[in-house]
């Protein structure tokens, strides 16, 4: 892919959590990122991979153990002040003073911004709380606290938006409206680097996403790429009075019970065999099914912290392998 004007980069990231050896713990252990201007970018895990560890590097809110960071050609950490004018962070809690109303917050968080100019009424029209201005924020429910957190995150026109799963605790409308405003946010030219757990998020929001296990990027990929590293599956079931043994060879398939599993990355080379297959031997394949893989599938395989195990059907004796 043609990388445009890079706004984000990591090179060798570390970092630890307490001291060198068995006391400490390294959450981040080397992770190379490349984020283009105007990109969307999902870092995806399990809990614990190290997301919002990462994150909080790329924010300038933790310095690095080792390895570098820069957020629009600066290094966050040392040189604050420039980047966080033109940066919109939503941590994964706001943790807004309770008591304070959410007009009051809004005008509170703007004081501390540097680069806060939009008017405050657009930016909470904006995530649908225009109405709930003098509402308390401990009387916000969960999902409209994260949207103030996303409002108060827009307040500058911010050029590189880090959201730190922002639709978590959202019913269906509201992430539905979020995913809108990000893609609106995108359009107009926002560099948008989110973690989410939601990988329907991922697969309809991101460019490009990275899949980290225990403070390492697996991979990094369009939702596409990534997704077409799982091998897509045909299912069919065989007539009682046909052995599976008779399969092609050439077919790799398991049996799951009286269900045949075929997984493949050709998934058209192996219907033409399976079907010229059962043409020539005058067999029925029943409930015959044909998909390809999902970006869940690939998250399963390459996410969890184990590493090991995988949903591979066992291969049964007289399946052709
Ligand atoms: N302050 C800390 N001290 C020690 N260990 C920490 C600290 N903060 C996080 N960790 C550990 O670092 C690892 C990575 O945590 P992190 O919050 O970055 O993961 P995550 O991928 O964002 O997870 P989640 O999806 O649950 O938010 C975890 O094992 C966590 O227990």
């Amino acid at each position: 892919m043609d990388i445009g004007e890079t706004v984000i980069e990591t090179t060798g990231l570390r970092r630890r959590y307490g001291p060198e050896g068995d006391g400490g713990f390294e959450a981040v252990r080397g992770v190379d990122l490349r984020v283009a201007r105007g990109e969307l970018f999902a870092l995806l895990g399990v809990n614990g991979a190290g997301k919002t560890s990462t994150l909080e590097l790329l924010e300038g809110l933790e310095r690095p153990t080792a390895g570098t960071v820069r957020v629009l050609g600066h290094d966050p950490y040392r040189d604050r002040a420039l980047v966080r004018p033109r940066t919109g962070i939503m941590l994964q809690a706001g943790g807004f003073p309770a008591e304070l109303t959410v007009l009051e917050t809004a005008r509170m968080w703007i004081g501390t911004h540097p680069g806060a100019t939009r008017p405050l009424d657009e930016v909470l029209a904006a995530v649908g709380l225009a109405d709930r201005r003098r509402v308390r924020v401990k009387q916000l429910s969960g999902g409209e606290k994260r949207r103030l957190d996303l409002a108060m995150a827009l307040v500058g026109r911010p050029e590189v938006l880090f959201l730190d799963e922002p639709t978590t605790g959202m019913d269906a409308e509201g992430r539905q409206a979020t995913w809108e405003l990000v893609r609106e946010l995108r359009a107009a030219g926002t560099t948008v680097l989110l973690t989410t757990h939601y990988l329907e998020e991922a697969e309809q929001l991101a460019d490009r996403l990275a899949i980290m296990r225990a403070g390492r990027v697996e991979i990094t990929g369009s939702p596409a790429e990534v997704t077409a590293t799982r091998p897509a599956r045909v299912r069919f079931r065989l007539p009682d009075d046909v052995s599976p043994a008779r399969l092609p060879l050439a077919l790799p398939a398991a049996a799951e019970g009286d269900r045949i599993e075929i997984r493949t990355q050709d998934v058209q080379g192996a219907l033409t065999t399976l079907l010229l297959w059962a043409r020539d031997e005058r067999v029925e394949l029943l409930d015959l099914d044909a998909r390809s893989a999902t970006l869940e599938e690939a998250f399963l395989a390459l996410a969890r912290q184990d590493g090991g195990a995988t949903d591979e059907p066992a291969a049964t004796s007289g399946v052709a392998a």
